[in-house]
């Protein structure tokens, strides 16, 4: 991997405090490389979001940071401890450095204000000095960058489609020129065909601004087609974190194979799909052993008692199973292609 951008370790989060208490993100570490493009994947509730507002300092209560460090390092060769940053360091950072593209951000753009100058304004906050002539001007190119027409400066958010505005939403968060682009589910409120042309816009972007991409999805094909490396998530924990084409070719842990197996793939033949059956487990009262064990048909008697840690060097996994057998080789699993 290349110098890492974004090292993430060890993040703990809870909802609530004591035995109420959600274990929402446990024991977390993660790490991006420069240019790299990161995918996030998992079942609803597993973590997925809390992990990226977490390392950005954006929880809303009553999630709160139990553990952990993320350092981000700077184009300067600056280390910022993000957890323990003042908040005017933190503010700043933030857009300028590390930019965050919410669920169903498309829907937060003010509806009373041209998009054109929703654009202007994130620049002149962060860039007090610079005249406006030149903003404008770098707001027509974004648009132009993720495909918008200069002439759309002037509508309101309702004139336009929502492929058009999370768009709009993908050029402010690319704005202050950031190293790191965080995208929480950018696409799932769109059309197959809307989604595709934003992901290859992205792809594209990111090919020639150079910036760090951690995209989250539940969709494990839509990563397997953009992510260099595909991180898994299931009850708050990562489980697998592998080269996307490994993930691909040979998942080593069982939910991640369940996952492969939910969606149908982008490219080559089809197959049929086979979901995973049973629920994610309750947060607050996590079994013992492998949180996956109850679901998993590979599930034997040490998985029940014992958790297994996420290990492996390059190609992490947390799962029992022998590590040199492709999952596919137990017994009693279709292969996934
Ligand atoms: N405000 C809250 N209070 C209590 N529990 C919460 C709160 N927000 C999230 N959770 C719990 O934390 C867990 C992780 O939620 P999170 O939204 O991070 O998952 P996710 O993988 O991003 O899911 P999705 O894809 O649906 O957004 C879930 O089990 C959720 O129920």
């Amino acid at each position: 991997m290349n110098q890492p951008v974004l090292e993430i370790s060890g993040l703990s989060v809870d909802y609530g405090y004591h035995d109420d208490a959600v274990h929402a993100l446990r024991d977390v570490s993660l790490s991006l490389g420069r240019g790299e493009v990161l995918g996030l994947a998992g079942e609803s509730g597993c973590g997925k979001s809390t992990l990226a507002y977490a390392a950005t300092r954006l929880l809303p209560p009553p999630g709160l940071i139990t553990g952990g460090e993320v350092l981000f390092h700077s184009r300067t060769g600056e280390t910022l401890d993000l957890l323990r940053l003042p908040d005017d360091e933190l503010r700043a950072a933030r857009w300028d450095e590390i930019a965050i593209v919410f669920q169903g951000a498309m829907n937060s753009l003010n509806p009373v204000r041209r998009v054109g100058r929703q654009l202007t304004d994130v620049m002149a906050a962060h860039r007090p000095g610079v005249p406006m002539s030149v903003h404008k001007g770098r707001a027509r190119e974004l648009l132009g960058l993720v495909g918008i027409p200069a002439d759309r400066m002037p509508a309101y958010p309702h004139q336009l489609s929502g492929g058009q505005r999370q768009r709009v939403m993908i050029a402010m968060a690319l704005a202050l020129d950031p190293q790191v682009v965080i995208m929480d589910e950018p696409t799932t409120a769109l059309d197959v065909v809307t989604q595709r042309q934003i992901v290859e816009r992205l792809i594209a972007l990111r090919a020639e601004l150079g910036f760090s991409v951690v995209f989250i999805t539940h969709d494990v094909s839509l990563l397997i087609e953009m992510a260099d490396r595909i991180a898994v998530m299931y009850a708050g924990r990562i489980v697998e974190d592998a080269p996307a084409a490994e993930i691909y070719a040979e998942p080593r842990h069982p939910y991640t194979r369940g996952l492969l197996g939910s969606f149908p793939p982008l490219r080559g033949p089809r197959r049929a799909l086979s979901g995973i059956p049973g629920a994610p487990p309750d947060l607050a009262s996590l079994p013992p052993g492998c949180a996956f064990a109850p679901r998993c048909p590979h599930a034997f008697a040490r998985c029940e008692g014992e958790r297994p840690e996420l290990s492996g060097g390059r190609r992490l996994s947390a799962c029992f199973l022998p590590a040199d057998g492709p999952v596919a080789a137990v017994q009693g699993v279709a292969p996934v292609e």
